[in-house]
């Protein structure tokens, strides 16, 4: 379903990631995880097209993307919640929605069931959302644009726990659905680790190893050399 191969670029002059290659089936879950500043969001926007690409190629169910801008990559199953988030400030909840819906099994009610604190605050504005609550918008946004792979960038960056654990309920459900692939970026490894159907690990623009869950739970040395002291997993 995607292929990237030889992937390598960054942001202005500056090459960040280098001749990664990475491959997704269809309903794969796959967590890209590795130390701060390795370069994860960076191969998720050369990915998406926001990020400067040097050389390599993308395809998306044979379709080559990587001669596309933003949004015809979106437009060929592409959807992407920045790190970011970019909710309007100014529109509500379900103006967010409606403005990136496309046709597909994803409309606005479904993600709604999904996320059922959007369904509560559905005419209130972007800016009057909580983290956990702009969080879901941005995972919403991207679902109803009916993507075949979901690029998700650090989804429990700044959440409370507990709304790390509500949110998580939410992203096993999309996760086994099948319904998508994912790409998935993630800080905390055990939330990377649960969702993940495999584990790509980066360091320094390149993938270094790739493993199972259960695998790098059994790892923990190498978990700790390749992800620092933060990596220690029940
Ligand atoms: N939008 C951007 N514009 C310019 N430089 C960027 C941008 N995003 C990331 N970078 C730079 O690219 C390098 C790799 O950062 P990147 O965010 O890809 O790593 P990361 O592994 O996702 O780290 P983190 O977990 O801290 O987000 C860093 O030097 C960063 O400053």
């Amino acid at each position: 379903m995607l292929e990237v191969e030889h992937l390598t670029g960054g942001w202005g002059p500056t090459t960040i990631v280098e001749d990664l290659s990475l491959r997704l089936a269809a309903g794969e879950v796959v967590s890209i995880i590795g130390r701060n500043g390795v370069g994860k969001t960076t191969t998720l926007e050369l990915i998406s097209g926001r990020a400067r690409r040097v050389s390599g190629t993308i395809r998306l169910d044979g379709k080559p993307l990587e001669a596309l801008p933003v949004f015809e990559r979106c437009r060929a199953g592409l959807g992407l919640v920045p790190q970011s988030r970019e909710i309007f400030p100014n529109l509500t909840v379900t103006e967010n929605l409606s403005a990136a819906a496309r046709r597909g099994d994803w409309t606005m009610d479904r993600v709604m069931d999904l996320f059922p604190s959007l369904r509560r605050r559905a005419r209130n504005l972007g800016r009057q959302l909580s983290g956990g609550e702009l969080q879901m918008l941005a995972i919403g946004r991207a679902l109803v644009g009916n993507p075949k792979v979901l690029l998700m960038d650090e989804p429990t960056e700044g959440l409370a726990p507990i709304i790390v654990e509500q949110l998580m309920d939410s992203l096993k459900m999309l996760a086994s659905s099948k319904s998508l692939a994912i790409v998935l970026v993630e800080q905390i490894v055990e939330v990377a680790l649960e969702l993940a159907d495999r584990c790509v690990i980066m360091d320094r623009g390149q993938i270094v190893h790739t493993a199972s869950p259960d695998e790098l739970r059994g790892n923990q040395a190498l978990l700790s050399d390749l992800m620092g002291l933060h990596a220690n997993v029940s």
